[in-house]
């Protein structure tokens, strides 16, 4: 659940957000569209921990993420948020099975390869643990940042453009994986897009152009 509250953004004097109220409930699936440069990377970036408001309150379960100390925020990202960017952001030289361990690391949880081997059988990569990134093809690859993403089992799912750089195939293919991932956790999902492929699957649309 994320309840955005008289949120506004600028970078410099140059509004780029505002968004008076808006909720995201427990497994609802979220849109966010709007044209290039009207702020889905800054929002999800708000939304994230990662970047703080202006303005304005951003709650996630019960949490007043901007309330926590810088430390807390990270902690609480780790454990809550799952994120999904555009580029895969993998360490190529690294096996799947260690870039999944080195994300538990930094989230301080416990490495936990059994978790690390369930999550990516799910997204059928069991077969590629041991394979270092750079063998992987770029939709496999994509697929395990959405692994790397719901390690931790998160109560909400952020994805930015995650399908920016895939043939129409593997763009529902991922497209699909984070729905049917999100169903299975509970979580909120938001995916920022301007890919018409994409746009008309959700039924809760946040449009930023007329937010
Ligand atoms: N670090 C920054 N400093 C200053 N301006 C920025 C910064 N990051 C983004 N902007 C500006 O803020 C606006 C919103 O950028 P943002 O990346 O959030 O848009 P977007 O909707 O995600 O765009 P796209 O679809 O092209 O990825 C743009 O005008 C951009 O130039």
């Amino acid at each position: 659940m994320i309840i955005i509250d008289n949120l506004s953004f600028g970078y410099s004097d140059h509004k780029i957000l505002s968004i008076p109220h808006f909720e995201v409930k427990e497994s609802q699936h979220l849109m966010v569209l709007g044209s290039s440069g009207s702020g889905k990377t800054t929002l999800l970036h708000i939304l994230g921990g990662l970047l703080a408001p202006k303005q304005g309150k951003v709650t996630i379960g019960e949490t007043d993420i901007y309330s926590l100390s810088g430390s807390q925020r990270d902690k609480y990202r780790g454990q809550n948020i799952g994120l999904v960017f555009q580029k895969a952001h993998l360490i190529s030289a690294l096996s799947v099975q260690d870039n999944l361990l080195l994300a538990q690391y930094l989230a301080g949880m416990v490495q936990d390869k059994g978790r690390v081997k369930e999550v990516l059988s799910e997204l059928g990569l069991g077969e590629k643990i041991k394979k270092s990134v750079r063998e992987l093809s770029q939709g496999e690859q994509q697929r395990v940042t959405i692994a790397r993403a719901l390690l931790n089992r998160p109560r909400v799912i952020l994805a930015d453009e995650p399908t920016a750089s895939l043939d129409d195939k593997n763009a529902q293919k991922v497209i699909q994986l984070l729905q049917s991932q999100a169903e299975q956790y509970k979580a909120s999902l938001l995916i920022a897009t301007h890919d018409q492929r994409v746009k008309d699957q959700f039924e809760l649309q946040l449009n930023l152009a007329t937010a």
